[in-house]
């Protein structure tokens, strides 16, 4: 049976579909286009909110449009720093006009996944603002860039893992910083693992879920973005296939959230829960707690397999994704062991092991975009150019 037909036979779940009809995720770019117009020309759409039809702006709470600065003519979001220089943690690391101001006491939300998923338009999306750039070549953003709305929450934009066109040094050094923030920052709430909805979790996203679940502190949660490009039954499969899997996931949320920035659907739903997380949010503390016990299993034990070098990532052969990844398959029951996807393994073992953090040895997030080991004890990447 080819990979797409056992796709095709996976079944559509109905809470799924029900979402996937209720915000229109798969509307196209073209019909929200249309409606667009329509509106515009009925002079029932504001400009604000004529960029993301499908973003429900109005029935954002009243808190969360003042946070956003929705009443004045200006946008709250500001860019306030961005982290890129090796050695040092942020904030101390952050450049910019605003670096002195990053202390460790707002909260912060970061997203993290391929190049070129949307994690920058999401940000966009969002705050209603155009803070983060997008570029539909990969590699764009290539420094952790921190985005405050009115210093009661910050959104943090991390480099794509993948396959950016820069430098190798530079691109491990952006991994370096990236795991020590995710791993290390006492203010980072929750990680949001972008993807593309036409192509599902890679075996770079498993990579670093499983770093998260090992290493990380935080919550994560799975968004799948681009929606609009995809038919609404391939979405639900794809969406049931990463919530399966995320259910052995340690720390991951199951339900796996859909957006599309070029519509603006699902964004509201992304908005109201993070904007939750706001300093002074009367909903801030229970949306810390909420749902995420269901991801909270027993630590998993990883089993790497002798890979893991390979080639550097912009040069590295496009790998045909498999379709199911690891050892998993739908229906299958937890097993305490979970065996990563081979290509993925090598990378999640990486070499000498992390050091310093539980004693069990193994691993790292070493690999994605540049590869290699983690250095004994500083949980540093350390070179050996691996593809993604
Ligand atoms: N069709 C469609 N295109 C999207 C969507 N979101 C983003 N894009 C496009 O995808 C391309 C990449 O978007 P970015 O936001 O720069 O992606 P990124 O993940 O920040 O990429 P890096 O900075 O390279 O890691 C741009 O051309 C966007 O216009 C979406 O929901 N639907
Ligand atoms: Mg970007």
């Amino acid at each position: 049976m080819s990979n797409r037909a056992k796709f095709r036979a996976l079944p559509i779940d109905g809470a799924i579909m029900g979402r996937i009809k209720k915000y229109g995720l798969t509307t196209t770019a073209s019909t929200a286009g249309r409606t667009t117009r329509v509106l515009r020309n009925r002079e029932e759409i504001s400009n604000v909110t004529a960029r993301y039809v499908m973003y429900d702006v109005a029935n954002l709470d009243t808190r969360t449009r003042r946070l956003l600065g929705l009443s004045d003519a200006k946008r709250n979001t500001k860019f306030i720093a961005a982290a890129s220089r090796e050695g040092e943690e942020p904030p101390a690391h952050a450049v910019g006009k605003g670096a002195s101001k990053i202390k460790d006491d707002v909260p912060e939300i970061a997203f993290a996944g391929r190049s070129n998923v949307g994690k920058s338009s999401l940000i966009n999306a969002l705050t209603l603002s155009s803070v983060a750039r997008s570029s539909d070549v990969p590699g764009k953003t290539q420094s952790l860039n921190f985005y405050s709305l009115g210093e009661r929450i910050r959104l943090v934009d991390l480099p794509g893992y993948g396959f950016a066109f820069a430098k190798q040094a530079r691109v491990e050094t952006w991994n370096e910083l990236m795991d020590r923030y995710l791993t290390s920052r006492p203010n980072l709430k929750r990680v949001y693992i972008v993807v593309d909805a036409r192509h599902g979790l890679k075996a770079s996203d498993r990579e670093m879920l499983a770093f998260l679940s090992k290493y990380g502190e935080t919550q994560c949660a799975v968004i799948l973005n681009k929606c609009d490009c995809v038919n609404p039954n391939d979405l639900a499969r794809r969406a049931y296939l990463i919530q399966e899997e995320l259910r052995y996931t340690k720390r991951a949320r199951t339900l796996v959230l859909m957006a599309s920035t070029s519509t603006g659907a699902g964004v509201t739903e992304i908005a109201r829960e993070i904007y939750a997380m706001a300093l002074d949010s009367p909903d801030g503390a229970d949306a810390l707690e909420d749902e995420w016990e269901e991801g909270e299993e027993e630590e998993e034990e990883y089993v790497a397999t002798e890979r893991g070098s390979g080639t550097s990532s912009n040069k590295a052969p496009h790998k045909k994704t498999e379709f199911y990844g690891g050892e998993w398959k739908p229906g299958q029951k937890k097993s305490k062991k979970f065996t990563p996807a081979p290509e993925a393994a090598g990378r999640i073992d990486g070499r000498g092991g992390r050091g310093g953090r539980g004693g069990r040895g193994q691993g790292g997030r070493s690999g994605r975009s540049s590869g290699g080991g983690r250095g004994r004890g500083k949980g540093f990447t350390q070179g050996v150019p691996g593809s993604s």
